[in-house]
């Protein structure tokens, strides 16, 4: 590269990018989204990227299917570990109650403003003194900020419409103030869906919409369903997450998949996680081993009746009542919708869980 690129990249304002999501197992769809959209920015040559986030979400949003935290953390670092730049943030995972997704990007945007500006090797340490591991190797080569921005898939912008799901408030910050990054899906229409949207319309200049163009409808749900058939996810999914999957017996994993050779040596590198968090193991749900057919864990049934909200409270329809966490609306919702025939993706998701 020529001298003149090179210094022209190094004044590109800078980017990183957060998923958030159930990661539940992550597939490496979850991290070519990140891949995806670093090649789009690099050769738009509008920004340099800096680093790529992946947050799962709490334990308490209680979708189907969801692990327990402590596993999916494990799976994404298991899952990441081929990646020099793209990293786990289980700050989501390690709070008391479910996190706005808004309020998830904030508080990674705050952290990497103050590590920015506070003196070289002080930092905004955690609590044990260590910086987190999310944070992005080359953040302090320049002194200008970074600009944190929401990537998705299609099928999450379209949940938007969700009644009662998101918060309009939200929704406007996060495209006003941050940014959002589309990746396509089969199935999905960003562009209708953004021009029947005002709010995305008018923040429509900071909504990166990326085609894939190699599209790969791999998902968690088809891949927890196969496990619990006792079907083969080989090749679907990276094989230390399968290997740990089998080795924690997740998602009602058939014995076809017990009883094959594991190998411990690969799994270390989790036991060091699983470690170093045993905290959020009190918060855990307890070991679950679920699929899409489970119900939900005796502790989760307990919950069942008290009120969760994901943004219900400002709504002005009045605060909706959600059976058990935020991630039950999206099952619920999303069959009505399948019914309104309001979102496609969701449509085949949920003919997914009907074969
Ligand atoms: N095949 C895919 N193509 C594009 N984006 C994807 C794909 N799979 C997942 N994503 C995106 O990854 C993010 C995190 O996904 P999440 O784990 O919540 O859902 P999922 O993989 O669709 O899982 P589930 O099947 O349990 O709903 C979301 O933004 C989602 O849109
Ligand atoms: N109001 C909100 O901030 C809101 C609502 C629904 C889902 N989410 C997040 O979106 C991500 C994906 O959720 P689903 O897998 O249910 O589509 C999760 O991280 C979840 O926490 C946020």
């Amino acid at each position: 590269m020529s001298a003149f690129m090179e210094e022209t990249k190094c004044l590109l304002p800078r980017i990183a990018f957060i998923a958030c999501g159930c990661f539940s197992p992550p597939t490496p769809m979850h991290l070519r989204m990140f891949e995806i959209a670093r090649d789009h920015f690099e050769m738009q040559g509008t920004h340099k990227v800096v680093g790529g986030i992946i947050s799962p979400t709490h334990d308490s949003y209680a979708k189907k299917g969801l692990a327990s935290s402590l596993d999916r953390c494990a799976m994404v670092k298991l899952a990441v570990q081929s990646s020099n730049w793209i990293r786990l943030s289980d700050w989501e995972v390690h709070q008391n109650q479910w996190m706005r997704t808004q309020s998830v990007l904030q508080y990674h945007q705050n952290f990497m403003n103050n590590y920015l500006n506070s003196a070289a090797g002080a930092g905004d340490a955690e609590p044990n003194g260590s910086l987190p591991g999310w944070l992005p190797f080359s953040l302090r080569e320049r002194k200008d900020p970074v600009h944190l921005k929401l990537l998705c898939g299609a099928d999450l912008l379209e949940s938007f419409a969700v009644p009662g799901l998101w918060a309009e408030a939200d929704i406007e910050d996060i495209v006003a103030n941050h940014g959002l990054v589309v990746i396509t899906r089969c199935g999905s229409n960003p562009e209708k869906f953004i021009f029947e949207s005002d709010i995305l319309t008018k923040y429509k200049r900071n909504i990166t919409l990326i085609t894939n163009w190699v599209p790969n409808e791999v998902s968690s749900t088809l891949v927890r369903r196969l496990l619990s058939r006792g079907q083969s996810v080989k090749y679907l999914i990276d094989d230390l997450v399968l290997e740990y999957i089998k080795r924690q017996r997740l998602f009602n994993v058939k014995s076809k998949y017990i009883t094959d050779a594991v190998r411990p040596n690969h799994l270390i590198f989790n036991h060091a996680y699983t470690d170093n968090n045993k905290n959020a193991a009190n918060s855990l749900i307890g070991e679950q081993n679920m699929d899409e057919s489970d119900s939900p864990s005796p502790q989760l049934l307990q919950q069942a009746t008290s009120r969760v909200f994901c943004c219900g409270d400002t709504s002005p329809r009045g605060p909706k009542l959600l059976r058990v966490g935020p991630g039950q609306a999206v099952q619920v919702i999303t069959m009505q919708s399948d019914e309104k025939a309001e979102s496609q993706a969701k449509k085949q998701k949920i003919a997914q869980v009907q074969l």
